[in-house]
């Protein structure tokens, strides 16, 4: 089986790409698997920058292809924010709890139709000697006003699908790859390499 290198650390991304790509017939490897690289600081302004830095920094060390995801969550209410810093929202060493509970208590007084919300994902995939690639990919909703749901990671129990009538976390594995931020972001990377006819992995 072919592998393909993501440069993170977060878990949740893993089985994320987990699902997404070993129906495609791919393995995943982590930063989890490469416990001798130190952490790759962000220190980008936008997702795609960001994203940028984590592939390139990583494709350099172990001289192979390697994707990384840059992502977060984007409350129309609150300007944009968490937005690029959705991972430190609370704080730095603060939990994926404390960032929700956050974003729950600043929308405390918002309507149910003020919520809207949607999720970014930037992935970059990077290849010695090649000129890295950069999408992205969305999925609309509505925060909730109370978590549900103990799937998936992150903002996942209080982002509100209201056509499933569900939190990203009441969704399976397999149901969040069949529509989320991610799933979209590598149906663009993939017909991207397609187009350019490039061999990537
Ligand atoms: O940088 P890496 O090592 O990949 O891991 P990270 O957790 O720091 O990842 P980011 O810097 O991209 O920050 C992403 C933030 O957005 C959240 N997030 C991203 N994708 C999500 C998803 O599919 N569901 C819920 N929350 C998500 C996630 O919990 C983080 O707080
Ligand atoms: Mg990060």
């Amino acid at each position: 089986m072919e592998t393909i290198i993501i440069a993170t650390n977060n878990k949740g991304k893993v089985k994320d790409f987990e699902s997404l790509f070993h129906p495609m017939g791919f393995q995943i490897k982590s930063l989890q698997d490469f416990p001798e690289i130190e952490e790759i600081e962000e220190t980008g302004t936008t997702f795609e920058e960001n994203a940028i830095l984590k592939a390139e920094y990583l494709a350099k060390v172990l001289q192979t292809p390697v994707i990384a995801d840059d992502s977060g969550l984007i409350v129309d209410a609150l300007e944009g924010r968490p937005g690029v810093y959705s991972a430190r929202y609370a704080g730095l060493h603060k939990s994926d709890e404390d960032n929700l509970q956050k974003v729950l208590s600043e929308l405390h007084d918002v309507f149910p139709g003020k919520r809207t919300a949607r999720f970014y994902c930037a992935l970059a995939l990077a290849a010695p000697g090649k000129k890295t690639i950069t999408v992205n990919g969305t999925v609309e909703g509505y925060i909730s006003s109370e978590k549900r749901g103990t799937n998936g990671f992150g903002y996942d129990p209080i982002f509100f699908l209201p056509e499933l009538d569900k939190t990203m976390a009441e969704l399976t594995a397999d149901e969040k790859s069949g529509l989320s931020h991610r799933a979209n972001a590598i149906k663009s990377l993939m017909n991207v390499i397609e187009k350019e006819g490039k061999e990537f992995f």
